[in-house]
């Protein structure tokens, strides 16, 4: 058996549901062996940020040092990085270690409002760290902040990726959640060439910390394993709606997605297709129903398996 490694380098959310914590459950919920390095330590719940502390240099470059002299990941995303200076020592290591299929979240402001990165490290960001990523996924705070330009319509967001394109990322995800009165979620993803949608529909919840860092690791899960770009982030769009949609209840302010949720899903579908293929066999070869068989069974494959919801996929222009 192949063991397929991620790394994150990331801060700790001491609640769980966001940070080094949703990487390494969703790392862990799509197959791959998760390793992190942790820039910052937050004191955090579902009611906010109480407290930031910054690991010293010397700590994260420790870490880093470790995994590169012995852990090569075969993808890494990057989260919460907090300062110019650790965004500077992250590039340098990449580099050092050769590390591709690297993810970048552009973490800047937390749901609540905290800052989890410096006024001053933008600049470092574009800078030092984006020309070394394969995929940014900005939220659209973000993605105004790294391009100096203001989202309001489909084609300011088109305008925006195209500019964060320029900084020297290959692909440029500029995500969707934080759209009101849609009735889909729908993230953009510029390559350089074409743009595509990838769409599913909007759920009404306020259970969503840590949906930034759990799509991810989840898209960085499906790189270290081998999938396209593309591959990547439709898989990241049916494991975030899924977490979304069966959300845990947990604390009593914006609770934290549902990392299970999406292979509990594949579970069920799995387990539906084997009870009718038994149906089908008890029945003495007489087929119920060819057709329902027949769909379950193709759904089944790793492609296909969608839970609860569908997400739509599209070129535009
Ligand atoms: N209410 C929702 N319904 C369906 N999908 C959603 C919803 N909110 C966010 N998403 C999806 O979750 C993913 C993360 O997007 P989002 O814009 O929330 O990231 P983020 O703001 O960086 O998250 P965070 O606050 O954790 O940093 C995207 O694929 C987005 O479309
Ligand atoms: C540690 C950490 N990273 C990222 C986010 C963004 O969701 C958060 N709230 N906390």
């Amino acid at each position: 058996m192949s063991v397929y490694k991620a790394l994150t380098i990331a801060g700790s959310d001491s609640g769980g549901g966001a940070g080094i914590q949703a990487d390494l459950k969703t790392f862990q919920e799509l197959g791959v062996y998760g390793m992190s390095v942790i820039t910052a330590v937050t004191a955090q719940n579902t009611l906010g940020v109480q407290g930031v502390y910054p690991m010293s240099a010397e700590a994260i470059e420790q870490q880093l040092a470790s995994i590169g002299e012995d852990l090569p990941p075969n993808a890494l995303k990057t989260g919460m990085l907090f300062s110019g200076d650790i965004i500077r020592i992250v590039a340098a290591a990449i580099q050092t270690y050769k590390w591709e299929r690297v993810v970048v979240d552009p973490v800047m402001i937390a749901k609540g409002g905290a800052s989890l990165l410096q006024q001053e490290a933008v600049e470092a960001m574009i800078h030092s760290l984006l020309p070394l990523a394969d995929v940014v996924t900005p939220n659209i705070p973000e993605a105004e902040a790294l391009s100096g330009l203001q989202i309001t319509d489909s084609e300011s967001r088109q305008q925006a990726a195209k500019q964060i394109h320029l900084y020297g990322c290959k692909n440029v995800m500029i995500k969707g959640g934080h759209e009101v009165n849609t009735e889909h979620a729908t993230d953009l993803l510029y390559d350089g060439k074409t743009f595509t949608e990838f769409s599913s529909r909007r759920l009404v919840t306020k259970h969503t910390h840590g949906t930034g860092c759990t799509f991810a690791a989840a898209v960085t899960s499906g790189l270290a394993q081998g999938l396209t770009t593309n591959e990547a982030i439709q898989l990241a769009k049916r494991f975030i709606q899924a977490a979304i949609a069966d959300p845990l209840h947990i604390g009593s302010g914006h609770g934290p997605t549902n990392h299970w949720a999406y292979q509990r899903g594949v579970r069920a579908s799995i387990t539906r297709t084997v009870a009718n293929e038994l149906d089908r066999t008890s029945a003495g070869g007489q087929l119920k129903s060819d057709k329902a068989v027949g769909a379950e069974a193709n759904a089944a494959s790793f492609d296909d398996i969608f839970v609860n919801e569908d997400v739509f996929i599209r070129g535009v222009r």
